[in-house]
């Protein structure tokens, strides 16, 4: 894929889309702190999928919050070699009195691309997440995969041609298919590949979903619980189908000493 190829190109200090060097966050203070991480350290490369795992409240959100700038660590280095990250939660958070294609234009529109060019763009991320013929419902009128499709359009607008160009995209997504049913998510994670294959863009991808990160995932980084760090990363890309259920299984069985590490 071109972005992997141009990492090398990058050079060694800015061969990263993020970097997160010995990061700490704590929320409250005294004896109500919640030590949320407790050093992190990752890297992403540019055009890289990472999924991060682990056990609900191990610091998956925190993690991205901070990565996306919307939350600061109480310590360490969070460096992000990219354009504005884009960001997608596990609700689609849509403005409701606007149209499908109105939501998608939006961030294009707040990054001051002209008209006619914002027009063009919307139409061709409204065709790449196959929504060419709801371009003017409303979310109301959508259903729950179709909003998440339409968030998707949007997180790609924002992502794409909010960034420098000649720096990465990055895409940061929050549990984004945990609400949809079973087989509206195995075709929205197909969707989401073949999306990220065609943009080059970087994606940290959170779950708690073994399964859909070792689908979904070029690495999984594992992640434990209060505080949060890495207790173990997988590379899981190009696995053959029997070696990908092994994979599960190996990682699931990982997840769960943790999950019960913690709760010992
Ligand atoms: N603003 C906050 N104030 C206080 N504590 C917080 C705050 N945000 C998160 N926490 C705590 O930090 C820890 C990590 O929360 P976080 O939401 O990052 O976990 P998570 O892995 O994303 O969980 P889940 O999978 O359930 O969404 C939790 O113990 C949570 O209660």
């Amino acid at each position: 894929m071109a972005a992997t190829l141009e990492s090398s190109a990058v050079g060694p200090l800015t061969a990263h889309a993020a970097r997160l060097s010995g990061v700490h966050k704590t929320f409250g203070q005294g004896d109500r702190a919640v030590v949320a991480l407790g050093g992190v350290d990752l890297q992403v490369a540019p055009g890289e999928f990472v999924c991060l795992l682990g056990a609900s409240g191990c610091g998956k959100t925190t993690l991205l919050n901070l990565i996306a700038g919307l939350d600061r660590p109480t310590a360490g280095d969070v460096e992000v070699n990219s354009g504005r990250p884009a960001v997608m939660f596990q609700e689609a958070a849509l403005m409701p009195w606007l149209t499908a294609a109105a939501n998608i234009e939006l961030p294009l529109k707040l990054g001051g691309i002209g008209r006619a060019e914002r027009k063009a763009r919307t139409r061709e991320l409204l065709d790449l997440v196959r929504l060419g013929g709801a371009d003017k419902k409303r979310p109301h009128e959508l259903s729950g995969g179709m909003r998440q499709r339409v968030a998707l359009a949007r997180a790609l607008a924002s992502a794409l041609h909010t960034s420098d160009d000649s720096r990465p995209s990055l895409l940061l997504m929050d549990e984004p298919f945990s609400a949809l049913d079973a087989i509206t998510r195995d075709v929205l994670q197909g969707e989401l590949i073949r999306l990220w294959r065609a943009t080059g863009a970087a994606v940290v991808f959170v779950t708690h979903d073994v399964r859909e990160a070792v689908r979904l995932g070029e690495r999984v980084v594992l992640l434990s619980s209060r505080p949060g760090r890495v207790v173990q990363e997988w590379r899981v890309d190009g696995l053959s189908g029997a070696e990908e259920s092994q994979a599960v299984d190996v990682i699931n069985r990982r997840l769960r000493e943790v999950i019960s590490n913690h709760a010992a």
